[in-house]
C-alpha cells in the first residue's frame, strides 16, 4: 500500500481549464515522476497522474494519445493543471489490477509461464506501434482478475519510440546493466527485460553489489541463475533472448509456448547484434537446432560409437568362429 500522497482521500480536485471536478478515493501509487491517484468523475472512477512537472505529465500524454486504442496500456481521458497549485495532471482509465510479483516460488512456475506469456502479447501490441516499454518493472504490470486481457501495463514514462536511446528504466531489467546489448529502444530491449524479469524473480539479486563488479562478473552471475532455473526448458529459451536470438515479442511467445526440449548450455552471442549480424529473429531456438534431415553431419563421437560397434562384431564372429572350428 503507498504511502500517503499530497491529496488526501475525500479532496476534490478542480481541473484549472476544462473545469471539471474530481474526488479523490485513494492513493494508487507513486514514484519519480508523481503520483496516481483512484478518482470518482462524472463518468465514473478514472486514474489521475498529478506531478510538479508540466513536461512530464504533456510527454506522457502525448505518449498515451499515441497509442489510443487496443494497446494494454490505460486510455487517455483528459489533461489539465491542478487549479490553485503548480501541479499538472491527466486523467485515464483505471486498471483494477494488483502488480505483478516481484518474487516467486517454484510452486509458481505453471503460472509464470500464463503470465510470461500474456506479457509477451501485450509486448507485440506495443511493438507494432513502433515503441518499447523500456521501463517493464512487475509494478508497472497489472494482473486483472475476471478481464480481457487480464494484464495490462501502466506507466508510460518509459516507453520511446524504436531507435531513440531509453529514458527511464530500472536496472534489474535493463539490457545494458547486464552488458546484453546497449540502451536503445528496440523490442529485443523488452524482451531482455522479460527475460531478466523471469529470472530475477527467483533468484534476487543483489544489485548495489553487482554494480561495482566487472560485467563479465554480472553475466556469470545471470549464467549461474539460469542454470538454477526451476524449468530449464524454458530457461534455454531465455538464454535464447540474452544471446540475441530472439529479438521478436512473435518468435519468443512461440518458443516460451513450445520450449526446445533440451536447454542450451551457456549465455552466448552469437545472434547479437552488438556481437555479429542480426539474426531474423524468427529462430525458435538457433542454438538448439539440429541440420535439416539429409544434411545432418555426424560428429566424432558417432564414429567412435559406430567403429565400438563394428569392432564388438567382429570380435563375436571370431568366437563364434573359433567355438565352431571354422577357423
Ligand atoms: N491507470 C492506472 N490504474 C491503476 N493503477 C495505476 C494506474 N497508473 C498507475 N498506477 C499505479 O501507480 C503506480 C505509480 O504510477 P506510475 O508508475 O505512473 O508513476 P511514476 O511516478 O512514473 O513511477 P515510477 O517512478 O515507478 O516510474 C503504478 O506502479 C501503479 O501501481
Amino acid at each position: 500500500m503507498p504511502a500517503a500522497g499530497r491529496f488526501q482521500p475525500g479532496v476534490w480536485v478542480t481541473g484549472r481549464w476544462t473545469g471539471e471536478r474530481f474526488w479523490v478515493e485513494r492513493l494508487l501509487g507513486a514514484g519519480a515522476n508523481g503520483e496516481v491517484y483512484l478518482v470518482r468523475t462524472r463518468r465514473g472512477r478514472a486514474a489521475m497522474k498529478v506531478s510538479s512537472l508540466a513536461g512530464d505529465i504533456a510527454l506522457e500524454w502525448s505518449v498515451m494519445e499515441a497509442l489510443r486504442g487496443g494497446s494494454y496500456f490505460p486510455e487517455p481521458m483528459l489533461i489539465d493543471d491542478v487549479e490553485g497549485a503548480a501541479l499538472y495532471f491527466y486523467v485515464m482509465e483505471w486498471i483494477p489490477g494488483r502488480p505483478l510479483p516481484a518474487r516467486l516460488t517454484p510452486a509458481d512456475a505453471g503460472r509464470m509461464v500464463k503470465l510470461v506469456a500474456h506479457v509477451a502479447a501485450g509486448l507485440g501490441l506495443l511493438h507494432q506501434r513502433g515503441y518499447a516499454f523500456c521501463d517493464l518493472k512487475p509494478e508497472n504490470v497489472l494482473w486483472c482478475d475476471g478481464f480481457t486481457p487480464p494484464l495490462r501495463f501502466v506507466d508510460v514514462g518509459g516507453v520511446t519510440p524504436f531507435g531513440r536511446s531509453v529514458r527511464q528504466f530500472t536496472p534489474a531489467v535493463d539490457r545494458a546493466f547486464w552488458d546484453l546489448g546497449t540502451r536503445e529502444s528496440d523490442p529485443a530491449y523488452d524482451l531482455c527485460a522479460l527475460a531478466l524479469w523471469c529470472v530475477t524473480a527467483w533468484v534476487p539479486p543483489n544489485l548495489a553489489a553487482l554494480a561495482s563488479q566487472p560485467p563479465a562478473v554480472r553475466r556469470a552471475w545471470l549464467d549461474r541463475a539460469l542454470r538454477n532455473f526451476p524449468m530449464p526448458e524454458r530457461a534455454a529459451v531465455l538464454r535464447d533472448v540474452f544471446a540475441g536470438r530472439l529479438q521478436t515479442s512473435a518468435a519468443f511467445l512461440q518458443a516460451w509456448q513450445h520450449p526446445p526440449l533440451r536447454p542450451s548450455r551457456m549465455l552466448g552471442h552469437a545472434g547479437h547484434p552488438r556481437h555479429a549480424g542480426v539474426s531474423g529473429g524468427t529462430s525458435a531456438s538457433a542454438g538448439l537446432r539440429l541440420p535439416p534431415a539429409g544434411k545432418r553431419r555426424h560428429d566424432w563421437t558417432d564414429r567412435v560409437m559406430w567403429g565400438a560397434v563394428a569392432s564388438l562384431a567382429g570380435v563375436a564372429a571370431w568366437a563364434w568362429g573359433t567355438w565352431l572350428h571354422w577357423f
